[in-house]
């Protein structure tokens, strides 16, 4: 039995490159669409968020002498890149997927527009959101607070590298201990990194909880859609 009805699933773009070191690793991108179709059959609602990171981050651009908006523009086109790949390998399992975009590019994908977006998830398609908040500056982080909160998503589950929020980077420091909660004004004091301060600051006022956890353990994703015990929640 799920424990939501809807939710906005933010998917890691990084962890789409596997072990390569570039790019949309395939046998990654399946085995994410075929724990996206488990828990479709719980008759969940899903929208997807993906990130960009494997592709390309403005941040990096602009650290390179790049205008930081064209570069952060780049970084929204890569996650239209990854929306269309991961809707086209949802396609291939079976599901319905819609890919909206917060940047008009009709040709390839059409607008997001929110009462068709409602509408899709209504009908039990999955809907991606495609080009973030459609705003350099910001993060596919915001992007998935933003659109969770204007779905009316009841929780944003980040799927990402890391098995939940930590005292410090787990990456950068082996001592650091993993939360099981923590509410978003202490992640956002202690200036924890997992998620940009926009995005928590949104979700914080917009009441919408977050749940971090990994996107690398098989099972996960249908775990945390059955409220079981898995990664960090991230509270009011
Ligand atoms: N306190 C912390 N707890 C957990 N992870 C943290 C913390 N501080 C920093 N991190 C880092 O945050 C990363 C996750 O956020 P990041 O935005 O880099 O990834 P993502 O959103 O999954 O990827 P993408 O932007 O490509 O979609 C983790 O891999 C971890 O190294
Ligand atoms: O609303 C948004 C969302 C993203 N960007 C740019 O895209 C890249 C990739 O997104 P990640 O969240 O880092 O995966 C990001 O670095 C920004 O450059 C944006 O400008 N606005």
């Amino acid at each position: 039995m799920p424990a939501y009805k809807r939710i906005l699933l933010k998917l890691s773009g990084e962890a789409l490159m596997g072990d390569d070191a570039f790019g949309i690793n395939r046998a990654t991108i399946v085995r994410m669409v075929e724990e996206i179709a488990e828990v479709t059959r719980l008759g969940v609602q899903v929208a997807i968020v993906i990130g960009g990171g494997n592709i390309f981050r403005g941040v990096a651009g602009g650290s390179v002498g790049m205008d930081r908006a064209t570069a952060d523009y780049m970084g929204m086109l890569a996650t239209v890149m990854n929306s269309l790949a991961l809707a086209d390998t949802m396609e291939k399992a079976g599901l319905v997927a819609r890919v909206m975009s917060a940047i008009a590019i009709e040709q390839v994908v059409e607008p997001y527009v929110r009462p068709k977006a409602l509408q899709y998830l209504e009908e039990g398609k999955v809907v991606v959101f495609a080009a973030g908040t459609g705003n350099p500056f910001f993060t596919t982080d915001t992007a998935a607070a933003l659109r969770g909160a204007e779905i009316g998503a009841e929780i944003v589950l980040k799927a990402t590298k890391v098995d939940g929020v930590y005292t410090a980077d787990p990456n950068k420091d082996p001592k650091a201990t993993r939360y099981s909660t923590i509410s978003f004004d202490e992640a956002m004091g202690k200036n924890l990194q997992v998620m940009d301060a926009t995005a928590f600051a949104l979700c914080r006022d917009q009441k919408l909880p977050v749940k971090v956890f990994s996107i690398f353990k098989p099972g996960a994703l249908r775990k945390v859609v059955q409220g079981g015990d898995e990664g960090t929640l991230v509270h009011v």
